[in-house]
């Protein structure tokens, strides 16, 4: 039996009109600073994975979508040091809004085949194929 925390957290691929993903760098001072990573974050209480995204893509990039624009894709299942990370991915192309590093974070759109070669949180490198073959 492990007695770890299971952490849930929602991710979110955003997609562009040129088939490309959105990355967003971890500020300093936060766990994992540095690494790229989906837009998403912790579902809180009473919360659906979908709601949260929404949430978060609005706080974070200031833009707007809706559930049914949310297509969940596969997930990430991770032990941390200090938590299990239990991670869905969803790719979403329909947004409104061009997203803004609201939290002073980088942003850059990539290839998927470039993923492999940004320095990304150890639970996401078994995600980064589904995008690939989803994408090219
Ligand atoms: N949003 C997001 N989080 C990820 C990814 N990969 C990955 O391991 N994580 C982890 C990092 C964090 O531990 C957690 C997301 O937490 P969060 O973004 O809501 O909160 P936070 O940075 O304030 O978390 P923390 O400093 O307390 O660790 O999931 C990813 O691709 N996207």
């Amino acid at each position: 039996m492990n007695d770890k925390k299971l952490l849930l957290v929602a991710a979110c691929a955003l997609i562009d009109a040129d088939n490309r993903v959105l990355v967003a760098e971890r500020p300093a001072g936060k766990s994992l600073a540095g690494l790229w990573e989906f837009p998403g974050g912790k579902v809180e209480p009473g919360e659906t994975p979908e709601a949260t995204l929404i949430r978060e893509l609005t706080e974070e990039l200031g833009i707007a979508t809706k559930a049914a624009c949310l297509a969940p894709l596969t997930f990430a299942s991770y032990e941390y040091e200090r938590f299990h990370l239990l991670m869905p991915l969803y790719v979403c192309r329909r947004f409104e809004g061009i997203p803004q590093p609201l939290e002073g974070q980088r942003l850059k759109w990539v290839r998927a085949a470039a993923l492999r070669d940004l320095p990304m949180p150890p639970a996401d490198a078994p995600l980064i194929p589904f995008l690939q073959d989803l994408l090219g």
